[in-house]
Order: structure tokens, then sequence, then C-alpha cells
């Protein structure tokens, strides 16, 4: 049995897959839906579950290829647990082998522990196998020596796996995979519900997800076609400043990809050693590890500060302004289209992020982490339902940076006016995401109140009518209420 979860889903440098492959025996994919309590809160949800239908379907495909499958089951239906689930498809299938991928968020890594041994006390043995990170978190060795790089930045994390041996070259994808005399019962995958979209009362469907099937190619070969564009296109722009640009494609744009298991960090990481001196590229991957380590050595991450005097921070309780940051409704053109883009797309680039996260942390002072029902509208949790890469561990990583209680905490604060020269000079960024205000010249697309009314007029826009009014007219004023809350836990 192949134990594909949420961020396998690809057949090459899949270490579980090859192994399985390896063995000579018959061999089983499966894919099972955990139950709730396996999630550790962080359920797969909105346009991350989206996208895993959509590559569990690319997946179905490529093994068909091979004249393999992939058993779909619920651990609901099978005794309510992964384990449950794992042992009677073992039972069934006469099975005496699970082979699956490492995790690392810390309710997996329990959850795994105590699944491999409900599994041998039932005569399976289970082979967890290394693959979905550059470095394994347990084998990093920070210490004084790398903290002096600054605790929890990168160049920290660096030096921390220095010393281990680089990571392998990625494994070719099974040119075979044996099937099983009987292939067992699997469900069709529309019952994990994982793609279903919602439908009005009058029957007719509503396709939030329209914007995300025309952005991109999930699945494996859409993402190896997305790194190849990059690598031999793109990489050199990333490399100087120009990976900052909103308006230019210039960043890999590979993260759920990624996230999904689509491509593995170490066939991108080889990819572009082959081919590219791309070390600022090479140090966002290494960012990556460094999330998941981060998480791995801290499992409050997601939850709590990480620098637990900002528990006490005072925060702003502006539901308004928390709805019109999540809307793009905002009235500041560059935060706006950075939402727009998420909402219509599921991503948006990581200058982006910075600005929209900056925004709401820095000028509107609303808790970035509050939790609330029933739908998830503060920043991490908004960023976890909306983005098809959504990952907990790099989304908490940069959220609690963002938010002053990180490692690494930001030392800059993106203006959402001034951030616009070197993100989108042009004004293309906010044309494209809103056209409404595409008209406006240059020296006003970013701050339309402060075109003269004629020119408004001319150009279509009407604030407080097509485009929402500003919803804070002094900014600085609001920066030192928000810098004051910091200042009085720090
Ligand atoms: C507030 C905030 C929340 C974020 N949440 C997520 C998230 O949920 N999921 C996610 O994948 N990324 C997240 N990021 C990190 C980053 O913005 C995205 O990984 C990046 O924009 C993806 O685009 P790309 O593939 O073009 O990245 P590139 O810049 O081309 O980088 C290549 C890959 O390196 C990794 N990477 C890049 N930047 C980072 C980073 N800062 N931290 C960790 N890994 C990185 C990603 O896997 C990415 O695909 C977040 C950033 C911020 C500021």
């Amino acid at each position: 049995i192949v134990w594909l979860r949420a961020g396998d889903m690809r057949l090459t440098d899949n270490p579980a897959l090859h192994a399985a492959a390896e063995s000579g025996n018959p061999v089983i994919p499966v894919f099972i839906q955990p139950p709730r309590c396996e999630e550790g809160g962080w359920p797969l949800a909105g346009a991350a579950a989206y996208w895993l239908h959509h590559s569990l379907v690319a997946l179905q495909h490529s093994l068909s290829r091979l004249g393999s499958a992939v058993v779909v089951r619920r651990a609901a239906d099978c005794g309510g647990s992964s384990a449950a689930a794992l042992a009677a498809l073992a039972a069934e299938s006469g099975s005496r082998r699970v082979y699956y991928n490492a995790s690392f968020e810390p309710w997996l890594v329990r959850r795994d522990e105590a699944l491999e041994q409900e599994l041998a006390s039932q005569g399976v043995r289970a082979k967890r196998c290394a693959g979905n990170v550059l470095y394994h978190p347990e084998d990093a060795r920070p210490d004084e020596r790398t903290a002096a790089h600054g605790f929890g930045s990168v160049g920290f994390f660096l030096a921390a796996v220095a010393t281990l041996p680089p990571p392998p070259p990625p494994l070719p994808p099974p040119r075979r995979l044996k099937p099983p005399a009987a292939w067992p019962h699997s469900l069709p995958l529309s019952e994990l519900g994982y793609g279903r979209l919602p439908v009005r009362p009058d029957g007719t469907v509503e396709d939030w997800a329209a914007g995300i099937r025309r952005s991109w190619a999930v699945g494996e070969i859409g993402a190896q076609r997305a790194l190849e564009a990059f690598v031999s296109g793109g990489i050199q722009r990333f490399e100087g400043r120009e990976r900052f640009r909103a308006d230019q494609a210039n960043t890999a744009a590979i993260s759920p990809h990624l996230r999904f298991g689509e491509l593995s960090a170490r066939a991108v990481l080889h990819s572009v050693r082959e081919r590219a001196s791309a070390p600022t590229f090479l140090r966002r991957l290494a960012w990556r590890d460094l999330a998941y380590w981060a998480l791995w050595r801290f499992p409050h991450l997601p939850s709590r500060p990480f620098r637990p005097w900002f528990e006490a921070q005072a925060w702003s309780s502006d539901q308004p302004a928390l709805e019109a940051w999540q809307a793009g409704a905002t009235g500041f053109p560059l935060v706006d289209a950075a939402m727009a883009q998420l909402w219509a797309t599921g991503w948006m680039p990581n200058y982006m992020r910075h600005v929209v996260a900056g925004f709401l942390v820095e000028f509107l002072n609303l808790d970035w982490r509050r939790f609330s029902l029933p739908v998830p509208r503060h920043g991490l949790r908004w960023f976890d339902y909306t983005l098809v890469d959504a990952d907990t561990a790099i989304n908490a990583y940069m959220w609690q940076n963002g938010g002053h209680s990180g490692m690494d905490q930001w030392n800059f604060v993106m203006h959402p006016v001034f951030a616009a020269k070197s993100c989108d000079p042009e004004g293309d960024y906010v044309r494209r995401w809103l056209p409404q205000l595409a008209a406006l010249p240059v020296e006003y697309i970013h701050c339309p109140w402060e075109a003269p009314f004629a020119l408004r007029a001319a150009a279509g826009v009407v604030l407080g009518g097509n485009y929402p009014k500003r919803i804070l007219d002094d900014l600085e004023a609001a920066r030192r209420a928000s810098h004051a809350a910091v200042m009085a836990v720090r």
C-alpha cells in the first residue's frame, strides 16, 4: 500500500511510491480523507481543497497510464481514523506493508507515530520515507553559532543544515506499477467533496473557482511545465530586483505545485542548480524548509505569538475595516488589486502578500491570528481559506513575522502607495485587477483620491461609487497608533 497524502501528488521523486515499486510486489496507491480530529485545527478548505480535488484527478490519470489507480477512501467510513482505514485496506488486500512520505506538522507527526504502532499491532509494517523537504527538521542543528545569523532567519537555517549531506537527486518516476490481483473498492473522488461548488436555490452552480481553473494547470505535468518555463526563461529576472514586480510574472509561481507535492523541493533544487546560478531563488526554497522546521520545533506557531508577550497586544476591533480588507475594498488600489487577484486566482506574489499583510497589521492594527466563525476572516485564516498554496507552516511563519511576534520580525513597513513605485510603476497591475480604475493616468492610479474631480470623472471613476473611498484618511496617524500598540508590549 502506498499511502498518498495531500503533499504527495506526483510520480517523479515520490520516495514512497518509488520504494513500493522497487519491492516488486503489487502496489495499491490510496488516498484517505482524514477525519477532522487528525487535521490539527487546519482542515483543508476553500481554494486549496479545490486544488487538491483536481490534483487527485490528474494523479489518477497519470497512474492509469502505468496500469495503476488511486483507491479513494474516507476515514469516516472505515473506523474513523486513517490508521483504521489503512488497517482495513491491508486486511482486504492481504498487504503487509504501508509506504508513505514523512510530514512535519506536529499533529501529523504524532498521528503517524501512533498509526505506525497501531498497524504494527495488526502485523502491518509502515515505512516512512524522506522526500517532501530538502532537509528533515529533526536533522537541522541550530545553535548559538547559527543564531549569529539572526535567530529564525533563512541564514540561520542554512547554517543549521550546512554540515548535512546535500539533498540527493530526485528519483525517477516508476516505469511500471504491478497492479493487485483485484482492485479494492474505491469511492468516486467527488464523494470527498473537495471539488464541490455551491449550488444556488435556483439550481445553478456558483462557480467561484473559474478563475483558478483559468490561471493554473493543476497536476504534475502542469507543475513541470511551470518549473521549466521559469528555469529556462524568468529565473534571471528573479535574481535581480524584478522579482518584486507585481505587474510582471517574474517569480516561479510554483507554490501550489510544491504545496501539493506535484513538484518535490528536491526536483526544483536540482533542476535550478543544473541550469542556472540562482542563489536568491535557492534561498527561497530554503525558506520553505525553515518554515517547516519552525512549525515542527514550535508547534504553537499557527495559534499563539512566538514571542509570548505579544499575546497582550491591543488590537482594533473595526469589523468593517476587516471586511473591506478581505473584499479588496479599502480604497487603496495596490491593496485592493492584490486582494482581487487572490480572490480570482487563489494566489498573489510574495511582495503583494507583504503589502496586504502589512496593511492589515501596520495600518488597520487588526489581529492577524484571530479565529472567527462561520467565516475565517482574519489574516492568517483568510489566507488559509483563499490561497491555493495554503500551507500551515509557511503561512503561520510569515504572518508571525508580519505581525511582529515572529522569529524574524519584519523591519520594514509596506506603504500602500509608496510600495507601488517598485512593484507596479506604471499601474498595470492595478489596471488589470481593478478595471474600473484603468483610465486613470499613472500619477493617480495608486492614489485616486488625489486626482482632480474632473479628471476622475473623465476616467469614469466615482469614489464611493464604482470604487470605494479610502477607509483610512490619515495613514500616518494609523501607523503611529499601531506602532504604539506594539511598543507597549515589546
Ligand atoms: C503573509 C504571507 C503568507 C504566506 N503564506 C504562504 C502559504 O500559505 N503558502 C506558501 O506556499 N507560501 C506562502 N507565503 C510565501 C510566499 O509568498 C509564496 O511562497 C510565494 O509567493 C509563492 O510564489 P512563487 O512560487 O512564485 O514563489 P518564488 O518566490 O518563486 O519561490 C519559489 C518557492 O519557494 C518557496 N517560498 C518562496 N517564498 C517563501 C517564503 N517567504 N517562505 C517560505 N517559502 C517560500 C515557495 O514554495 C515558492 O513556491 C506567504 C508569504 C507571506 C508574506
